[in-house]
């Protein structure tokens, strides 16, 4: 069985997708687990380390062969701040994938409550007027028109963290101590 740390339909479908074509027959479920860090994780540490702790509580549900941790995270530099995704595939036998997906560049207004500390979710609900974005189109269906929703920007995500699946013979079995060098 897959088991992905969150039970958002917008992580959970795109990873119903991606198995059933890349790993046919597999059983998806998501179960909430505790992401270890801030609501709204702030740059790329604090973001993977949201990821693995949720692949890691995954993977120790009973019947799990797989754990999945999806955490979206909020960077600021000189341009503005930007959305990112993060994907961590933990597999019982050891082997792991990790992506970092696309970035998209967050309007000034919403990087402004950012930086006093609000959570990326509402702040896109009060912008459209909506309750949960975050479960549907989410900020980059907001900002793109739809034309990329959060299920495409998750569904990319993981299939960027699938090559030491796909291509096992490029990538050592290093086990999963390996992507936790300073945990
Ligand atoms: O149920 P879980 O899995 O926790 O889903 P989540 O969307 O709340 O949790 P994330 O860790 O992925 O996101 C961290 C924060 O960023 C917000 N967020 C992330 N991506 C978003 C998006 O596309 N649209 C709106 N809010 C988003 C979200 O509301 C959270 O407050």
């Amino acid at each position: 069985m897959v088991v992905v740390g969150s039970t958002n339909p917008a992580k959970l479908e795109p990873v119903r997708r991606v198995f059933a074509e890349v790993f046919p027959g597999l059983e998806v479920r998501g179960v909430e687990v505790p992401s270890g860090v801030r609501a709204q994780p702030i740059g790329y540490h604090e973001t993977l380390q949201g990821a693995l702790n949720r692949a890691r509580a995954a993977l120790a549900q009973p019947g799990a062969a797989w754990g999945l941790g999806l955490e979206a995270g909020v960077e600021f530099n000189g341009q503005g701040s930007w959305l990112f995704n993060i994907a961590v595939i933990l597999r019982a036998d050891g082997r792991w994938g990790l992506a970092r997906g696309g970035s998209v560049l967050l309007p000034p207004r919403v990087g402004e409550r950012l930086r006093r500390g609000e959570e990326l979710g509402p702040i896109m609900d009060d912008l459209v007027g909506k309750k949960d974005t975050k479960k549907g189109s989410g900020a980059v269906g907001i900002l793109t028109l739809s034309r990329i929703e959060r299920m495409e920007f998750w569904r990319h995500t993981l299939e960027l963290a699938l090559p030491p699946f796909l291509r096992p013979e490029l990538y050592p079995l290093e086990g999963v101590a390996y992507l936790f060098p300073d945990t």
